[in-house]
C-alpha cells in the first residue's frame, strides 16, 4: 500500500533532510544521554541508526518522533519545530513503532491494528470501509489475517511484533520510526520487512529504523547514523560510514564488514 504522500512531504522537495537536528542533547538529570547530535533525515529514503547497546539510539529515535522533548537543540519536521506540533498533527505524520509492545491489551488483533487508523478518524470518527480495508491489507501484508479474532495477549512475541508493524501500516503515516523492528522476528519475517522498508522508502516513505544487524543495514538503508557514548561518530552511505575505524570506534572490537560476490552484506566478529 503506497497512497500519494502529501504534497509537502514529496522526496524531491525535501531531499536535504524531511528531519533536520541540530546541536540535539537530551539529559536525565545529571545523566548525558546524547550530545551535539547534527544531521538530517532526507524525505524518501531508508535510514538505519546503528551503534552498540546504551549508545543512545532509542533516546534519538524518541526525539525524532517527537515523543521526548530535547533538553539541547531542536528538532524540525519539514522545516517546523516538532514541539511546536500538537499530538494529533503528528500522529498523522509520524509512525511509531516502540521496542516493546504491550502486554495485556483487552483487543483483538483487528482492534488493535485498527487503533493505526486513530490520528485519520480524530477522537470520535468510526472507521469507514476504506479504514476497514486498510486493516485487512496490513494483515495480510504480516501474514497475520488468520489471527484477526485473536485476542492480543494470546499472541507470540514474533505475532505481536507483525501486529504491530501491520498497525504502523494502517496508519500509513508518510514518516515511519521503528525500534528494533525485527525483534522477535523469524528469519523469513526479518527478509519480508527489511524489503518492505526498503521498497516504501523507494516509493516514498521517510523510513528510520534502530537496527543492530549492520549487514542488512549495509544491505537496504541509504544512509546510517552511527552512534557511540551518546554521540553521532559517522552518518552516510553505509559503505562510507561503515568503514573499519569506524565500526572500531562505536563497537570497541575487531568488527568486519564485507560484500560478497552476489553483492550481500555480511558482518563478523574476529576472533
Ligand atoms: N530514563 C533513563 N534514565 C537514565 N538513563 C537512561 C534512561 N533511559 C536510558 N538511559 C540510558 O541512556 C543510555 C542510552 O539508552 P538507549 O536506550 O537510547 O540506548 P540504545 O542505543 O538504544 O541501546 P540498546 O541497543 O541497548 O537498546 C543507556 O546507557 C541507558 O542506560
Amino acid at each position: 500500500m503506497n497512497a500519494p504522500l502529501p504534497v509537502q512531504f514529496r522526496p524531491a522537495a525535501f531531499a536535504d533532510g524531511l528531519l533536520q537536528f541540530s546541536q540535539l542533547g537530551y539529559r536525565q538529570g545529571n545523566h548525558s544521554l546524547l550530545q551535539d547530535i547534527t544531521g538530517h533525515i532526507p524525505a524518501g529514503s531508508f535510514t538505519a541508526l546503528l551503534g552498540p547497546n546504551g549508545a543512545g539510539k532509542s533516546t534519538l529515535l524518541r526525539l525524532l518522533a517527537g515523543l521526548l522533548p530535547p533538553t539541547q537543540g531542536d528538532v524540525r519536521l519539514a522545516g517546523l519545530p516538532l514541539h511546536k506540533m500538537d499530538t494529533p498533527s503528528r500522529a498523522r505524520q509520524l509512525g511509531w513503532l516502540g521496542q516493546f509492545p504491550s502486554h495485556d491489551l483487552p483487543l483483538t488483533i483487528e482492534q488493535y491494528v485498527l487503533l493505526g487508523r486513530r490520528p485519520a478518524l480524530g477522537s470520535f470518527g468510526r472507521p469507514n470501509p476504506d479504514d476497514l480495508g486498510r486493516v485487512g491489507t496490513a494483515l495480510a501484508a504480516y501474514d497475520i489475517s488468520h489471527l484477526a479474532q485473536r485476542r492480543w495477549d494470546g499472541l507470540s512475541g514474533g505475532e505481536r511484533q507483525r501486529a504491530g508493524l501491520a498497525r504502523l501500516q494502517a496508519q500509513d503515516a508518510p514518516i515511519w520510526l521503528l525500534d528494533e523492528p525485527t525483534n522477535h522476528l523469524d528469519l523469513k519475517h526479518q527478509a519480508q520487512l527489511f524489503r518492505r522498508l526498503r521498497n516504501e522508502a523507494t516509493h516514498g516513505r521517510t523510513v528510520i529504523a534502530v537496527l543492530h544487524d549492520i549487514a542488512q543495514a549495509a544491505r537496504w538503508a541509504d544512509q546510517v547514523l552511527l552512534l557511540g557514548g551518546g554521540r553521532l561518530l559517522a552518518q552516510g552511505q553505509p559503505s562510507e560510514a561503515l568503514c573499519p575505524s569506524n565500526l572500531r570506534l562505536a563497537y570497541d572490537c575487531p568488527l568486519q564488514l564485507w560484500q560478497s560476490a552476489n553483492g550481500h552484506w555480511h558482518a563478523s566478529v574476529e576472533g
